[in-house]
């Protein structure tokens, strides 16, 4: 029986979105990797399911997959995406509204002129989600890579980023080292390599390894960390411009112990049908 999907990206990293409300949606890690192929599938970053709400307050549950299969706890594009199907959908007329995610529960908001601004939740530096034993200045670790040390802020927004600082975001080694970090013997759970340039206190640019997609247009979990990371090492004002390959997205903090909250673009490519069966 074929279902209706939509084909979604913010800032360019790109969704498969399934409404698992109005009628029960099963995917497989297999059948994943078949949707999220760009030759044999639709094509996209990441698989998003919506579906009903398990905890009391939350409007809807927000399921991420990424393209080798596995379900992960965050994701911050998907998220922007995400109030943008079901408003568009009508499974909801609301502009604020409480979504259960594996990462714990996120507030995003529509705004006024179409963009979505997300409450991502307060970054997290604790050793249950950051295995390291001790912790370091500004949070930044040494990692050991092919015999050579790489200094890299460790932080989860949910989920896990490494990110590091590099002068020139063009000439970083993201498909080289990123693919190395993401499955470096120090993270178990495995982790999303940020490449972070300064450009000034209010302007950055990043590219980003993520675990389970590869290289993506944008990361908005991964936005959101780097700019922790840069602030946390001083080198940031609370409010800052992030220039990811595909777009740029807008992102706030306070300080430890605050949210960070993220706002970005969110845009329906096209729509069809698809026969999970068939995959
Ligand atoms: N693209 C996302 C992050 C998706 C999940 C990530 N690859 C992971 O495995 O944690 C974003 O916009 O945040």
């Amino acid at each position: 029986m074929s279902v209706p999907f939509s084909k979604m990206h913010g800032a360019g990293n790109d969704f498969v979105v399934f409404d698992g409300v109005s009628r029960p949606i099963q995917l497989t890690p297999q059948k994943i990797r078949r949707l999220a192929d760009r030759h044999f599938g639709i094509g996209c970053d990441q698989v998003l399911l919506v579906e009903r709400p398990t905890t009391a307050g939350a409007d809807f549950r927000y399921r991420i997959f990424n393209a080798d299969g596995g379900e992960v706890e965050q994701c911050g594009n998907g998220a922007r995406c995400f109030v943008r199907f079901v408003r568009d959908k009508r499974l909801t007329a609301k502009d604020e509204i409480a979504v259960e995610t594996l990462a714990g529960m996120i507030y995003p908001r529509l705004e006024a002129d179409g963009d979505v601004s997300v409450n991502m939740g307060v970054p997290r530096f604790e050793p249950a989600e950051v295995p390291f034993e001790a912790a370091v200045r500004e949070n930044v670790y040494d990692l050991e890579v092919d015999g050579r040390i790489v200094k890299a802020s460790i932080l989860s927004m949910g989920n896990p980023h490494a990110v590091q600082l590099v002068p020139d975001v063009d000439a970083a080694p993201v498909n080289t080292q990123g693919p190395q970090i993401e499955r470096h013997p120090r993270f178990p759970r495995r982790v999303n390599a940020g490449y972070m340039q300064i450009v000034d206190r209010r302007h950055i640019r990043l590219r980003v390894y993520e675990r389970g997609a590869g290289e993506t247009l944008a990361c908005g979990t991964g936005a959101c960390a780097a700019m922790v990371a840069g602030r946390q090492r001083g080198l940031l004002d609370d409010k800052v411009e992030v220039k990811l390959t595909g777009g740029t997205l807008r992102v706030s903090w306070a300080g430890e112990g605050q949210p960070v909250w993220m706002t970005g673009p969110a845009i329906t490519v096209f729509e069809g049908t698809i026969d999970l069966e068939k995959l």
